[in-house]
């Protein structure tokens, strides 16, 4: 650990053991939608609705679901990208979402993201040295130009990349190598948690390997935390020590990582299960079909976000919304009738 960073470590809230890092309260986030008539009221699109997660130090917690469920909002308001609705994020003891100012910027240099466009997300007129180095001058972490330098050749060997590329632009490197650089830009800020939202999407699948396991060893020679999004099953297995599978707005269940394919409880996992292949012809697969469509997440929704498409619904669930309740240990699920699933 270079001198920059262990200072850096001593002055973060440290975080007592077997407590989270990071604590996601009944958050909610809400779009106003404006009408297509002009004095027509505007409807309100619930991107998130009343999620509650812990993330513990150290580990990677799988966010997973279809397109739409909130997984990309629920990153961004971690990060403060997004402002909560409602609700808390709570981290180094006080609730991000109040904060503003240096203490927002001081949280902002902890909790770090990447996106999925690796493109997108770089400057294409800077090279990767003053892209790595622009966070430690925007958050004043380095004053002194050589130190900068510097480090960005430690994150750069850290990541991987070839720092004989340290003048190339963005279009200069391949898809893997621009996240890498992201992955560098992070890095250097020395972050605790990263939000990794679809960081591996867009890849080839040899060079997602590559990147998860660059992820992988990261975590273990610092510590770090992932809130890892993905809607790839497999990616999310490979990489999570535990899950939230999400499906409008909500988290359906939390599980071990394991759990998700040998011991799914809700409804909508086990139909998101049945809609990969097996790994091997003679894995027994889990069948479950939906019926319809997603619901619109615009207006008021009453009961179980899944009822109107569930095999298992019964009356009570069209009326009142299961809250997510531990029914084994580590495993929580939102649904009444899992008993049933399970039996299945
Ligand atoms: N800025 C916004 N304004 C209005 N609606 C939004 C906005 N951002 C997201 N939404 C809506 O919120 C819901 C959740 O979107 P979100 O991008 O978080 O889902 P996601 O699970 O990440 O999907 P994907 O995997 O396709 O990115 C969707 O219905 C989306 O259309």
């Amino acid at each position: 650990m270079s001198e920059t960073q262990a200072a850096a470590v001593a002055e973060r809230p440290q975080v007592a053991s077997g407590e989270p890092i990071l604590s996601i309260k009944h958050l909610s986030k809400d779009f106003r939608l404006r009408g297509g008539k002009l004095f027509s009221k505007p409807q309100v699109l619930h991107a998130l609705s009343d999620v509650s997660l812990d993330v513990y130090p150290g580990e990677t917690l799988g966010i997973i679901g279809e397109s739409g469920c909130g997984k990309s909002t629920l990153g961004r308001c971690v990060v403060q990208l997004h402002q909560a609705t409602s609700g808390q994020i709570v981290y180094g003891g006080q609730d991000i979402t109040k904060l503003s100012g240096q203490p927002l910027k001081a949280v902002r240099k902890d909790i770090q993201m990447i996106f999925q466009d690796s493109y997108s997300s770089l400057d294409p007129r800077y090279t990767a040295a003053k892209t790595i180095e622009e966070p430690m001058l925007i958050y004043r972490t380095e004053s002194d130009a050589s130190k900068r330098e510097q480090r960005v050749l430690e994150v750069m060997r850290e990541v991987g990349l070839d720092v004989q590329h340290l003048q190339r632009y963005p279009h200069e490197f391949s898809g893997g190598q621009r996240q890498r650089i992201n992955v560098a830009r992070a890095l250097v800020l020395d972050p605790k948690v990263i939000v990794c939202d679809e960081p591996v999407s867009a890849l080839d699948v040899s060079i997602q390997a590559q990147v998860l396991n660059l992820f992988r060893h990261l975590q273990q020679e610092r510590g770090l935390t992932y809130l890892f999004i993905s809607h790839d099953l497999s990616v999310i297995k490979h990489i999570s020590d535990r899950v939230a599978i999400m499906y409008l707005g909500r988290v359906m269940e939390l599980c071990p990582a394991d759990k998700i394919y040998a011991h799914p409880l809700h409804p909508y996992t086990k139909a998101l299960l049945s809609a990969i292949p097996p790994e091997s012809p003679f894995d027994k697969k889990q069948e479950i079909k939906l019926q319809g469509e997603i619901p619109s997440p615009v207006g008021e929704q009453v009961g179980c976000p899944l009822a109107g498409r569930c095999p298992f619904c019964m009356e009570r669930c069209r009326h009142e919304r299961p809250s997510l309740e531990e029914v084994e240990p580590g495993h929580r699920v939102a649904c009444f009738k899992y008993h049933d699933v399970v039996a299945e």
